[in-house]
């Protein structure tokens, strides 16, 4: 035993000595030169082949390293074809509710695939800290390794990817966590060149619970359930995987909780774009390039959100200017044909938001949804509206009796039958004249939750209450009306010359009234 001891003794104190004398005498490039000879033999004589997944990859982040994160974590926390390692890490988001496995740093894991056996390793070594970059860039370069033996190498490789990414796509689906990213951090990137922060995604509105027209909501959920299927259709037909929905209406009638349903619905992410914290056409860009497929990217109250900045002059003078104005002010004539030959990417313009959703940008990722919400459809601009930009026109109306009924079922549990019959007859009959949003009714059902019968009984008072303010309102309104017209009829009688060499369209119009009288 002694004597082994000497022995083993004797052994590392020539490797620590032929090792002192390697670095002393080569110099680091005859080194590096050598170890990479040595790699190579042993990569020849390996009967294994080796792959590296980086987390970032140039400035995008890697995709598949996300894919075999999850698809890992998933396996490594129950006992499908994944052998789990002796040591996991555990984390939990911050108001999540799903707790997340992974491979702890430099920890290795089996998989199993279709009968063949492979091996990860999660790689995590510290950045060089002298490394230059623009951006700040996380302190740790991370990565997963995977070892598959040589001779499995071309029956398995690819499927075995495709299966993680679809796997790691289906188990994004399930999870009930989804993401809510934000742009609020302005352009700035964060260590891991992310201009997106996000929290878990937990708004409970689903189709069930959204009240509006039945019909127009099946027909909503089909053309999403389409959207979601329809890769083969959209490659087919040489068109990108995406789709826009401009819902538009008056506050309060569910425009916001669509936009949860459909992410619900599809199981997908939100990115909410806050436009006033975008600069630049170019900033907006990045960002997009920043988003993941199967996501809605939102643009909330588009008609105010920012006043965006023409590309040109359009007083004709040729000058390129740098004029603001709202949305609805853009000269339209500036349409997408000179959204290529704009080039200005030091302000944010229609053009850039419209190659945003349109352009060949828009294409970088896929299975995209983009949602514009506005209260005043009328102050957009026609461009934003053009058939094929905005697929699906949603309008949010007030509350109908078909969605009084789903309020009535989300808030107070009951049916129509559970209704006594005059009361649902008096509440179908003044719900459409009370124009109230589903918002201010849910309001009356929350207060009275306890007592039904007593929800019922100031929900029909508020919707009488309603109506007939509305009625005289609009009673009031036609008497103005009705008041303007003679006024005007009596001015024109009394002074039959005024105008009449005004214009010569003025001169027909005064000529007309002439006749009439
Ligand atoms: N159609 C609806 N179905 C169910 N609940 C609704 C509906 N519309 C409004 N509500 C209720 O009213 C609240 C406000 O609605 P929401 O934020 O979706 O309205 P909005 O149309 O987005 O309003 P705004 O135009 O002001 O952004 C919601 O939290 C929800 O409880
Ligand atoms: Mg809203």
């Amino acid at each position: 035993m002694k004597e082994l001891w000497t022995t083993m003794a004797t052994l590392m104190g020539v490797w620590a000595f032929s090792q002192t004398l390697f670095l002393a005498v080569f110099p680091p490039e005859l080194r590096f030169a050598f170890i990479q000879l040595l790699q190579r033999l042993v990569n020849c004589f390996s009967s294994y082949c080796y792959y590296d997944i980086t987390e970032i990859e140039g400035v995008n982040t890697n995709e598949l390293y996300n894919a075999v994160q999850l698809y890992l974590s998933y396996s490594a926390s129950s006992s499908c074809s994944a052998t789990s390692s002796n040591r996991l890490s555990i984390t939990r988001g911050l108001n999540s509710s799903a707790i997340t496995f992974g491979l702890s740093h430099n920890d290795r894991l089996t998989d199993v695939f279709n009968g063949v056996s492979v091996v990860w390793e999660h790689i995590v070594t510290p950045r060089q800290s002298q490394t230059f970059s623009w951006r700040p860039l996380p302190e740790e370069k991370r990565g997963f390794k995977l070892r598959i033996n040589k001779r499995d190498k071309p029956y398995i490789l690819k499927s075995y990817l495709d299966f993680i990414t679809g796997k790691a796509n289906e188990i994004r689906r399930k999870n009930e966590d989804r993401l809510l990213y934000t742009n609020s951090r302005g352009g700035s990137l964060d260590s891991r060149g992310q201009p997106w922060e996000s929290v878990p995604f937990k708004h409970p509105s689903t189709f069930d619970t959204l009240a509006m027209d039945p019909v127009k909501k099946l027909e909503i959920m089909s053309d999403l359930r389409d959207f979601a299927d329809g890769q083969a259709f959209y490659t087919r037909t040489g068109r990108a995987w995406k789709r826009g929905y401009l819902l538009y209406g008056p506050p309060g009638t569910g425009k916001s909780s669509m936009i949860a349903a459909m992410a619900n619905f599809l199981g997908y992410d939100i990115y909410d774009l806050e436009l006033t914290e975008v600069q630049t056409n170019l900033e907006l860009r990045k960002l997009l390039m920043k988003t993941s497929s199967k996501s809605i990217i939102v643009i909330e109250d588009i008609d105010c959100s920012i006043n965006l900045t023409n590309r040109k002059d359009t007083n004709g003078s040729g000058n390129k200017s740098r004029s603001t104005f709202a949305v609805g002010e853009t000269d339209i004539r500036n349409g997408p044909a000179d959204i290529e030959t704009s080039g200005n990417n030091n302000s944010i313009t229609l053009s850039g938001l419209l190659n945003f959703t349109d352009g060949l940008w828009s294409c970088c990722g896929s299975e995209r949804i983009f949602v514009f919400t506005t209260n005043h459809i009328e102050k957009l601009d026609p461009a934003l509206l053009r058939s094929g930009r905005m697929d699906m026109h949603v309008f949010m109306s007030y509350c109908s009796f078909p969605s009084l009924k789903i309020l009535l079922k989300n808030y107070l549990g009951c049916t129509p039958d559970d209704v006594d019959k005059e009361v649902l007859q008096r509440l179908e009959e003044v719900t459409d004249a009370a124009e109230m949003t589903p918002a201010d009714i849910s309001e009356v059902l929350i207060k009275n939750r306890r007592d039904n019968k007593k929800a019922l009984r100031e929900l029909l008072e508020a919707l009488r209450v309603r109506a007939e303010k509305n009625r005289s309102g609009l009673r009031r309104l036609e008497a103005e009306v009705e008041e303007m017209v003679e006024e005007e009829e009596k001015r024109a009688l009394e002074s039959p010359k005024e105008g009449g060499d005004a214009t010569a369209d003025g001169g027909c119009v005064q000529e007309e009234r002439w006749k009439e009288v």
